[in-house]
Parts: C-alpha cells; sequence; structure tokens
C-alpha cells in the first residue's frame, strides 16, 4: 500500500494486525466499574468487579507502555465530549442515548434529560457512561400506577462496564470504519459514541471514512472478531458475537468496495463465553506468526469469501490445516501457530480465560500481553518475540485483554 500522503494526516488507516502502531483509542475505566453488582454481573458481561483504582492504574500502565513506543492514546470520552460541546449535537445524542436506553415515560425521559443537561459536557459523558442509579434523580410525582408501584431494580440507565474493550464497538478496516451491531443489549449503546465522533469529529468528519457496516444493520458483529490479516485479506470469526449474515454484508461492502481487500476467511468457532471472539483465541504476532488457543484447533471451519467479476461473492470451504490456510493466505511458504499456554490443558486453559491469546502488535514482532500470563509470554519470546507485560490483576476480570482494550486507528503500512 504505497501512497503519498503523509500517514499522520490521515484519521483511518489500517491494512494489518501488526503494522507500526501509530494512533489508537482507549478508555480509562471508570466509575461504571463501581456500579457492577453480583445480583446483574452476567447480563452486564462481567464474572466479577474489578477495584477501580488498580484496574486505573493497570490501565494508566498500558497507555504509558503504548505511548513509550510512539503510539499517540486518545480516548473516546475526549473525542466525544470535543463533539459534544456544540449545543444542538449534545441535545440530539442525549435524545438518542436516552431512546436507546428504553426511556419511553415522558415524565422520565425528561428529568433524566434535565439532570444531564444540567452537567457540563465531561461530566455528563462520564456520567451516561457510569449508568444513573433511580436515587440519584427526583422525580415530579405523577398521578399513575407506575409512579406508585416501583421495581427494585437499582438503575434508570445501566452502567456501561465494557467500554474499556473499545475494541468491539467499531474496527477500523484500510481507510474505512466498520461500527458495531452489538450483540448483546448491555453493549448496544456503547457504539453511539463511534456513531457521533465518526459523523462529526474534526478528525473524522470531513475524511469520507466509508462505512463497511453500520450499528443500525440489523444483525451482530463485534469488532473482536475482525482481524485484518493484509491488506488484502480478512479474518472474521462467526462466533457468540459475530453473525454469518452481519459478515456477509460486511464482505460484500469492503470486497466490492475501492479497497485493496480481496478475501474473507470466516473462522467459524465455537459459540462459547470463554471463546466470545476470535481474538481471544486467535491473534497475530508477527509477519509469519500467530497465537492460538489449543481449544479451537479441533473445531475450527474456515470458509473463505472472495467476489465475484459481477459483484456476487463466492463461497468455498477451506479444508486445508490451519497453517497452510494461512500460509496461502498471506503468500508465505510457513507460518507457526504459538499455542497458548504451551498447549497444556490446565495452563492454557487458565491462561486463555485470561486472555493469554489476546495479544496486542504494535510492530511486527512486538506485542503487548498481560504479565499474569507468564508461560505464553515465555514461550513468545523463546519463538522470537518481544513482549511488553502490563500488570493485568483487575483489569482481566472484564475478560478482555491487551487486544480487546485498544482500537487502532492508524498503523503504517507493511512494505
Ligand atoms: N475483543 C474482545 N475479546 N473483547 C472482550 C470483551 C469482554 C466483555 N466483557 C464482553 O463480554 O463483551
Amino acid at each position: 500500500m504505497e501512497s503519498c500522503v503523509s500517514i499522520d494526516s490521515l484519521s483511518i488507516n489500517v491494512y494489518s494486525e501488526i503494522g507500526v502502531l501509530k494512533k489508537v483509542l482507549l478508555h480509562r475505566p471508570g466509575k461504571e466499574i463501581e456500579n457492577l453488582v453480583p445480583d446483574y454481573l452476567g447480563r452486564l458481561l462481567f464474572d466479577d468487579i474489578p477495584y477501580l483504582k488498580v484496574a486505573q492504574q493497570e490501565h494508566d500502565k498500558f497507555s504509558d507502555v503504548l505511548r513509550e513506543n510512539g503510539v499517540e492514546v486518545v480516548y473516546v470520552e475526549n473525542l466525544i465530549a470535543d463533539v459534544l460541546n456544540d449545543d444542538d449535537i449534545k441535545n440530539e445524542f442525549v435524545e438518542e442515548f436516552l431512546n436507546e436506553s428504553g426511556i419511553i415515560l415522558p415524565v422520565l425521559k425528561d428529568a433524566l434529560k434535565e439532570y444531564l443537561l444540567s452537567m457540563n459536557t465531561e461530566e455528563m459523558i462520564d456520567t451516561i457512561i457510569a449508568g444513573i442509579r433511580k436515587d440519584d434523580v427526583k422525580l415530579k410525582k405523577v398521578n399513575s400506577l407506575s409512579g406508585i408501584i416501583k421495581d427494585d431494580y437499582p438503575f434508570y440507565l445501566d452502567p456501561m462496564p465494557n467500554l474499556y474493550f473499545t475494541r468491539d464497538i467499531g474496527a477500523s478496516i484500510g481507510n474505512g470504519l466498520s461500527i458495531s451491531r452489538m450483540k448483546t443489549e448491555a453493549r448496544r449503546r456503547e457504539t453511539l459514541f463511534i456513531k457521533y465522533i465518526h459523523k462529526y469529529h474534526d478528525l473524522f468528519k470531513d475524511a469520507n471514512i466509508p462505512l463497511w457496516y453500520d450499528r443500525t444493520m440489523p444483525f451482530s458483529i463485534e469488532g473482536g472478531d475482525e482481524l485484518i490479516l493484509s491488506d488484502e485479506v480478512m479474518a472474521i470469526g462467526c462466533s457468540e458475537r459475530t453473525s454469518s449474515e452481519a459478515i456477509e454484508i460486511l464482505a460484500k461492502n469492503l470486497l466490492n468496495g475501492d479497497t485493496s481487500f480481496k478475501k474473507i476467511l470466516v473462522f467459524e468457532i465455537p459459540k462459547a463465553r470463554s471463546f466470545m471472539h476470535l481474538d481471544t483465541v486467535f491473534t497475530m504476532v508477527d509477519y509469519d506468526k500467530f497465537t492460538i488457543h489449543s481449544g479451537i484447533q479441533g473445531n475450527l471451519n474456515v470458509y473463505e469469501i472472495s467476489s465475484g467479476s459481477d459483484g456476487t461473492l463466492k463461497y468455498r470451504n477451506d479444508t486445508n490445516s490451519l497453517e497452510n490456510i494461512l500460509s496461502n493466505a498471506l503468500g508465505l511458504d510457513y507460518v507457526e501457530l504459538i499455542k497458548c499456554g504451551g498447549g497444556d490443558p490446565i495452563i492454557s486453559g487458565r491462561e486463555q480465560w485470561n486472555d493469554g491469546s489476546n495479544t496486542l502488535a504494535i510492530a511486527p514482532g512486538v506485542v503487548v500481553t498481560y504479565e499474569r500470563n507468564y508461560v505464553s509470554n515465555e514461550l513468545l519470546e523463546k519463538k522470537g518475540i518481544k513482549v511488553l507485560r502490563i500488570p493485568s490483576a483487575e483489569l482481566s476480570r472484564g475478560r478482555g485483554g491487551p487486544r480487546c482494550m485498544s482500537m487502532p486507528l492508524v498503523r503504517e503500512n507493511l512494505r
């Protein structure tokens, strides 16, 4: 992908999983984590409650490691604050947000709107992410049955504790964007941030960024399933979160769009919480090296999608070994699959659960990982990979690792 445009001027440029990372979108976990309570953990997609203070320290360490390695870190909360400093856009956003939160009772909607709009923009964004408890807002007395009989659910607006997994809400693909349609109600509103940033932020609004998929489409797809193997090939997980219908729509738009992409490899993985996205079991760490969780190896079907000259999609079940499928796709003689936890059933079970296969490559052969997955980390080093470890006691409780916690916006193109 040679181009005469300076890469620093591009708002989105991602043609690989491993090209030098220049700019990335994160969210620093905040008060939303403290609104997690045992009764609603499952619905909010958590298994435990992280200790916020330590989770923030760990997240700051993550962003420090990225900055020390030349990556520009931008935060969702700051970009959306830039956008919502315009009063009309702020109104539009709050209105849409409340509608999507299922707030239909007019008296409640007015009260929440007034409550939110009484705050400064930054405070309002933090509150929207943290959730609004019922005892935060005083409602006008209304003479209605629903005003008298109350359920004991504590929130008017649910918290969004998963927002620190920015990977999932969208995916930069080439110079375009796929805005996710999240599978679960718990995460669906998160993608409003991406919608507004894409539509209104100065960094994006005039850049003519094509949308390969949009959040309003009816089938679910999440960024953790979208991997850019090269400037010609993507891998997409057909998983617990990403549907075959969504993959087809994205494939049609991308493969028939004005891009270099020619093929999508669809990895059909078991639909299970511990394998929720493809990147929980498979990530790229170097030109010819991948991490893999052995739990999927026997259970993997791979289909290739390409586009015919008339724009119709063609499908082929590729029954080769995964190594052969990947080396063919990348034009290499050989690729190596590095097993999470060395393939030992206990170690790999434990380390994969804590995202041992979820590496974030910041350059070919250089990855950020959780330090707790020490067996997988040492193995990566033995294979010549440079491993930058970050602390993860609290962050890992959300079931996502460094790749899940980052949405690359700009990577250098590979030579
Ligand atoms: N790309 C990923 N693997 N993301 C992990 C997301 C974890 C989050 N708790 C969820 O269930 O949605």
